[in-house]
């Protein structure tokens, strides 16, 4: 394995949370020890973006970005990386592939909060994402109901797993995704930001 990159045998499963991390706060996480419990994951990979394609503006320094998100957690089975950018990657269809590629027998599992459930369809290939690897959505205020309904939602609806199987979702054939409710956390890095300003 190239220096840099995160360490993981085949057969581990692991839940990948994309995001820009600008900051990272405590509802990044709870969703992440969600995660791990109720889908029976090994680790969760917070994958540092070099920044989202779909926002207009990009977020802070990466260095500063990851150094925070480390010092905020306190589970050794939260790693954060910089992978996607040593990849010189930033579409998630792109980096799905190339982790596929790395990490041969690692079951992955693509962690997202609702809110990106109601826009998943506006993602470059998205039908392929949800082709290759199983999905999480986990509700967050304000999106719960809308990712229910989202395009993406209706039109994977027949590989959508009850809450109650979330625990086969790692090794499941794709498609395959599932809604987990949990106690919500209101936190975003946006009201954060703002707070700071
Ligand atoms: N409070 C939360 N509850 C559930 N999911 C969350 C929460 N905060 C972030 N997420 C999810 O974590 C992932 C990474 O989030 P991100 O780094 O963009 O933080 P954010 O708070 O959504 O940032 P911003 O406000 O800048 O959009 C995304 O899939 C997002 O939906
Ligand atoms: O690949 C895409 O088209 C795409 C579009 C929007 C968001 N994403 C990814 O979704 C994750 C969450 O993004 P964000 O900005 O909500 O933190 C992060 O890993 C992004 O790279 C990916």
């Amino acid at each position: 394995m190239r220096t840099g990159f995160p360490l993981a045998r085949p057969g581990l499963r692991i839940g990948i949370l994309g995001g820009s991390f600008d900051p990272a706060h405590a509802g990044h996480v709870l969703i992440s020890k969600v995660a791990l419990r109720r889908l029976k994951l090994d680790r969760v990979w917070w994958l540092v973006s070099p920044g989202n394609p779909l926002k207009p503006h990009g977020p802070g320094p990466l260095p500063q970005r990851m150094a925070a998100a480390r010092r905020l957690i306190h589970d050794p089975r939260i790693l954060v990386t910089d992978l996607e950018a040593r990849l010189g990657l930033r579409m998630t269809a792109d980096t799905l592939a190339a982790l596929a590629r790395l990490y041969p027998g690692v079951h992955f599992v693509w962690l997202m909060g609702s809110d990106n459930m109601v826009q998943f369809h506006h993602w470059d290939r998205w039908r392929q994402i949800a082709a290759d690897v199983p999905i999480a959505v986990l509700a967050r205020p304000g999106s719960r109901l809308a990712a229910r309904q989202s395009v993406a939602a209706l039109t994977l609806r027949a590989f959508r797993l009850p809450e109650t199987r979330a625990r086969a979702l790692a090794t499941r054939a794709t498609p395959a995704w599932v809604l987990l409710n949990l106690p919500m956390s209101g936190l975003s890095s946006t009201q954060l930001r703002k707070g700071r300003a």
